[in-house]
């Protein structure tokens, strides 16, 4: 007997492991988005910088199937770059944040899509975040810049909130939704398309934005 077989008709005994990196300058929101995620809370406070790497994890389950996700949140601080950069190559997805209150960490997402050209395997999954976009009179940089930017570099992009929790769990749902599919897509299941996945997601859950 084949007692090694999975159980393909339910996927139930299965679960994958995958690390999700989190990539940045230094207080773009990483610990806080990591944080809202995982204990549903916003991290208030002073701001303490991220030392070198620190990880946690969550299990989400993905249409009966259990993905365990090992969170990796890195240094934004420059000093830290050699720590991270040896991360970068078993990461399968990358969650790269700047602030929409702050030009500067906008202007350098195309210094941080060169170091993951550079350093991550070459199928990983990016995608773009905006975060802090609850904050309203210090926006610098607008969604339709954001969304500009990530169409020129073929990636996926939504703005995020880590104090009111805007997108935070849907932008882990979606990479943990694109990992699971690559490793158990059916031969005739299309690709699964990930801006249109959140996009729906995000007009089915603001019922009355445009
Ligand atoms: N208004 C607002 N503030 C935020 C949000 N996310 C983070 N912050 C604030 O931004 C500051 C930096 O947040 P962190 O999560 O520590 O930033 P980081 O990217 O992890 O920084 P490093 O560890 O240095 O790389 C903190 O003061 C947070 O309170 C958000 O969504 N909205």
């Amino acid at each position: 007997d084949n007692l090694e077989e999975p159980d393909l008709d339910t996927h139930k005994h299965l679960m994958f492991f995958t690390f999700v990196m989190l990539v940045g300058d230094s207080g773009v929101g990483k610990t806080c988005l990591l944080v809202r995620f995982k204990d549903g809370a916003f991290l208030a406070g002073s701001f303490i910088s991220t030392v070198g790497i620190d990880f946690r994890n969550k299990v989400m389950t993905i249409d009966a199937v259990k993905v365990k996700l090992q969170i990796w949140d890195t240094a934004g601080q420059e000093r830290f770059r050699s720590v991270t950069h040896a991360y970068y190559r078993d990461a399968h997805a990358l969650l790269l944040l700047y602030d929409v209150t702050n030009k500067a960490s906008f202007d350098n997402i195309r210094a941080w899509l060169t170091e993951i050209h550079e350093y991550a395997q070459q199928d990983v999954v990016v995608m773009l975040l905006g975060n802090k976009a609850d904050v309203t009179h210090d926006r610098v940089v607008k969604r339709e810049e954001g969304e500009k930017l990530a169409k020129e570099f073929g990636v996926p992009f939504m703005e995020t909130s880590a104090k009111s929790g805007l997108n935070v769990e849907l932008a882990f749902t979606a990479v943990a939704r694109e990992l699971k599919h690559r490793t158990m897509k059916e031969p005739d299941e299309p690709k699964f398309q990930l801006q249109e996945y959140v996009d729906k997601e995000m007009r089915t859950a603001g019922c009355c934005r445009s």
